[in-house]
């Protein structure tokens, strides 16, 4: 049993604040790439701090809306998706390798291999003052608004945990063995995508010749690498990039050029900034061609925060939903403190004997 007073030792119960620049502008520039990008974001919609205080930001109504509206409508090529992975000028190669190596959740794994090869780029770039490299970079503006570490937009999760915290927070509770497996697939994926995305960062880091980095399968690594020199940085940028790809993607139909219908697992900008509710005030409806449109599901006050469903909780226990967007729904106090108290959320009752 984990005294109170253990849980704010190991610093879990409170989350640090993290210096975020300017927000304000941040989400501005947001706005306007998505916008350039055929994006549409209704004049009525402002982006600022939640109404859910100390859970980041989230969508506000800034006039009536009426049951209908249209709020935001995202055009596939503004969504981060496979295409941008396997297309990708530095890694598509090596990525389309290792998506016909990789079994189910290989698309996670090359989505947040790309999020964290461009983040990692774009510190790179930032540092060398190259403005011109910057913006070949199409997410950058997306990108510098996503939780990249703990306590970014007040992000709390499993994969950011330092692991005597997972064992001796979440040993024994229901979420442990799914906290287990999340972090174990991202310490995999990290070697995985180091061999791949690691050097390209090597090179611009100036590190390596041009020469040396070309396309390898990612079975043809050198040892060295394989054995667990990770690249600076890397490592957190993976957890950043799984983080994300766990606690904002979507699952989205959409029929693809051979007129097959699937599901793809992406990111949509901006409308990901809605915060969840189990009672949510919006509608969010797809298109064949993989374009979204999310319009108000119901009449909305001015002033009224805008709220989507992640899962609902017939589809997710409260423990899956835990580990999966680093939050528990309805919940203010802090997880740690829920699972110090030993909550029913997170362990099974007691059998009477
Ligand atoms: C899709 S993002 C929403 C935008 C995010 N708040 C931001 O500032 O970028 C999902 C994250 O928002 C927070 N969140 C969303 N809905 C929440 C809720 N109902 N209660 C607490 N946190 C919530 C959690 O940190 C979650 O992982």
């Amino acid at each position: 049993f984990l005294a109170r007073s253990n849980v704010a030792r190991i610093g879990i119960s409170k989350l640090s604040a993290v210096a975020e620049g300017s927000t304000t502008s941040k989400y501005d520039d947001l706005r306007s790439w998505f916008t350039e990008n055929d994006g549409t974001i209704s004049n009525n919609i402002s982006i600022r701090k939640s109404t859910l205080s100390g859970y980041g930001y989230g969508c506000f109504a800034d006039e009536e809306l009426a049951e209908g509206e249209l709020l935001f409508r995202i055009p596939r090529a503004a969504t981060v998706n496979l295409d941008d992975c396997l297309n990708d000028e530095d890694c598509g190669a090596s990525f389309r390798a290792l998506q016909g190596k990789a079994g189910p959740g290989s698309d996670t794994v090359l989505i947040a291999g790309y999020l964290a090869k461009e983040w990692l780029l774009i510190q790179e770039y930032d540092k060398q003052n190259d403005s011109e490299r910057l913006q070949t970079i199409k997410f950058e503006k997306y990108l510098r608004t996503l939780p990249w570490k703990r306590g970014l937009c007040s992000q709390e999760h499993v994969i950011f945990w330092k692991d005597a915290d997972v064992e001796s927070l979440l040993k024994g509770s229901l979420a442990y063995s799914d906290a287990q497996d999340i972090r174990d697939q991202t310490k995999l994926a990290t070697k995985v995508l180091n061999a791949i995305i690691g050097p390209v960062i090597q090179k611009v880091r100036g590190g390596y010749s041009s020469e040396e980095v070309g396309f390898r399968f990612p079975w043809q690594n050198d040892p060295e690498e394989e054995s667990g020199s990770i690249v600076e940085g890397l490592e957190d940028a993976v957890k950043g990039a799984f983080v994300i790809c766990l606690s904002r993607a979507f699952v989205t139909p959409r029929v693809t050029e051979d007129g097959e219908l699937e599901d793809e697992e992406r990111l949509e900008p901006v409308f990901d900034i809605l915060q969840h509710s189990e009672d949510p005030n919006i509608r969010r409806e797809c298109t064949d061609d993989g374009t979204v449109a999310i319009t108000a599901g119901r009449y909305i006050a001015k002033g009224e925060e805008l709220f989507s469903q992640y899962k609902s909780e017939g589809e997710i226990p409260y423990h899956k939903f835990f580990t999966r967007f680093g939050f528990v729904p309805g919940v203010t106090e802090p997880v740690a403190n829920l699972v110090a108290e030993r909550s029913t959320i997170f362990f099974p009752q007691r059998q009477e004997v």
